[in-house]
């Protein structure tokens, strides 16, 4: 053993601390809980019934008119009523490029996301800060989530300068977790919250599809679901345990959170960044798969937690990753047709934003709950998924600031 410097021993506390007892001072006492949520678009907004239309003539594929109707038809029974993205024509024009996946192309886009996407979750995650009351430099930690970050320094410094977050923030990011990024991002807030005595966590999720925008190839039906389904969005969430009294407002509480990985399903939704954009792959078979996971997961979820559960009684918060998959998870959990009215509006209004769509279906769930003085049900589950296949779950319960509205 190295001898103790003398100026060390000299600076050793009094009193022996054990560092159990250091640990148990630093976690807080209650459970994670939402405190705040903020959400953001990019300013175009295309109809449903007009995307069609719009993506054959900005990629000029007017020669594939096959392709044409079946976007058009996977469009009208998408449960979609509109859109928001980044790109449109003023894009398209300034880089034809973008138009053909076998062109480079990856660096002109992340040119372009590596400064939009953060900028957008700076507009969400300001709405958040505003409606929790605290100043900015009280965030302690910042968890930045996006299927658009390749590059170093990333996304999450310049959201935290645009923010005005204290330097000793401490910083990290999740990349290419897809539309599971938001279960992902909320569930590691929790581990932060309850673990760092005092800590208030800022999620911020941010989605470009312009990172994977091109146009269509026969033989490709990847790219027609993508562009029939995706949208850009930012949602964030300000997550901390122990809320100040007069201060902050307890949303949702987190009582317990899991991920599961379904077997024999890593080729069923794959991404990779290439150099004509990220390729993405979303089996036929996903919405099937899911259902027949998703009681398991909710099961071992509330088993950990020694609740009875009875899943008509619960409020949902599930990814709307598609029409399809909504419908077979209501029927496969014996759920009413509006159990899921949350996800279902969200998908109408904005599509699928990927990982950010959960944030933004929890604050419709939010809304809901202000409007009706948080009657009904007490026990909720937020549930995403994405590549893997991964299933996030969070437990929630609904917390006073909502009650008695
Ligand atoms: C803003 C714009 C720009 C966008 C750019 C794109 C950028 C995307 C970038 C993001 C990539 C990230 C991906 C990774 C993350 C995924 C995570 C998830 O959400 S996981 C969840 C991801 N989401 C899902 O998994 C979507 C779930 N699916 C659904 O919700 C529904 O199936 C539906 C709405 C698509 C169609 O309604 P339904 O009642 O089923 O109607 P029908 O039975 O009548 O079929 C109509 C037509 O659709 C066809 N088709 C169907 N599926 C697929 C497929 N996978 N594949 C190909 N085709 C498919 C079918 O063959 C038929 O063709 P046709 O005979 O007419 O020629």
């Amino acid at each position: 053993m190295a001898p103790v410097p003398a100026t060390a021993a000299a600076a050793a506390p009094a009193a022996v601390v054990s560092t159990h007892e250091i640990r148990r001072a630093q976690r807080a006492d209650g459970p994670a809980t939402v405190l705040a949520i903020g959400t953001a678009n990019p300013e175009t907004c295309v109809p449903q019934d007009e995307y069609a239309d719009f993506y054959f003539r900005v990629t000029k594929s007017e020669h594939l008119p096959e392709l044409k109707n079946k976007l058009r038809r996977i469009c009208n029974k998408s449960g979609i009523e509109k859109r928001f993205m980044f790109v449109n024509d003023d894009v398209m024009e300034a880089h034809p490029e973008f138009a053909d996946r076998h062109l480079t192309s990856l660096d002109a886009r992340v040119e372009i996301v590596s400064k939009v996407v953060p900028e957008l979750a700076a507009a969400a995650s300001a709405k958040a800060i505003a409606e929790w009351g605290r100043p900015a430099t009280d965030i302690t930690h910042l968890i930045f989530s996006t299927y658009s970050g390749v590059k170093a320094p990333g996304g999450d410094r310049l959201l935290a300068s645009l923010l005005g977050l204290r330097p000793t923030v401490s910083r990290t990011v999740l990349s290419l977790h897809g539309c599971y990024g938001g279960g992902r991002a909320l569930q590691l807030a929790k581990e932060l919250a309850e673990n760092n005595r005092g800590a208030r966590v800022l999620v911020a999720c941010a989605e470009s599809t312009l990172i994977a925008f091109y146009g269509p190839e026969v033989g490709c039906n990847d790219t027609i679901i993508g562009q029939a389904l995706f949208g850009d969005g930012s949602g964030a969430v300000i997550v901390g345990a122990d809320p100040v009294g007069a201060v902050e407002r307890p949303l949702f509480e987190m009582a317990f959170a899991s991920q599961a990985t379904v077997p024999d399903s890593e080729g069923a939704i794959t991404m990779q960044h290439k150099k004509g954009g990220m390729d993405y792959h979303i089996g036929g078979g996903v919405p099937e798969m899911l259902a027949g996971s998703i009681e398991r997961c909710l099961a071992d979820a509330f088993g950990a937690i020694g609740v009875a559960a009875r899943w008509r009684d619960l409020f949902w918060a599930v990814h709307p990753g598609g029409r399809r998959i909504l419908d077979l998870i209501e029927e496969a959990l014996g759920l009413d047709n509006g159990a899921m009215a949350a996800s279902r509006q969200v998908l109408r209004e904005y599509g699928n934003m990927s990982g950010t769509t959960v944030i933004f279906v929890l604050n419709e769930l939010r809304r809901r709950f202000v409007a009706d003085g948080a009657e009904g049900a007490d026990w909720g589950a937020l549930m995403a998924f994405g590549p893997g296949v991964t299933v996030e779950t969070i437990l929630l319960r609904v917390g006073s600031g909502l009650k008695g509205n």
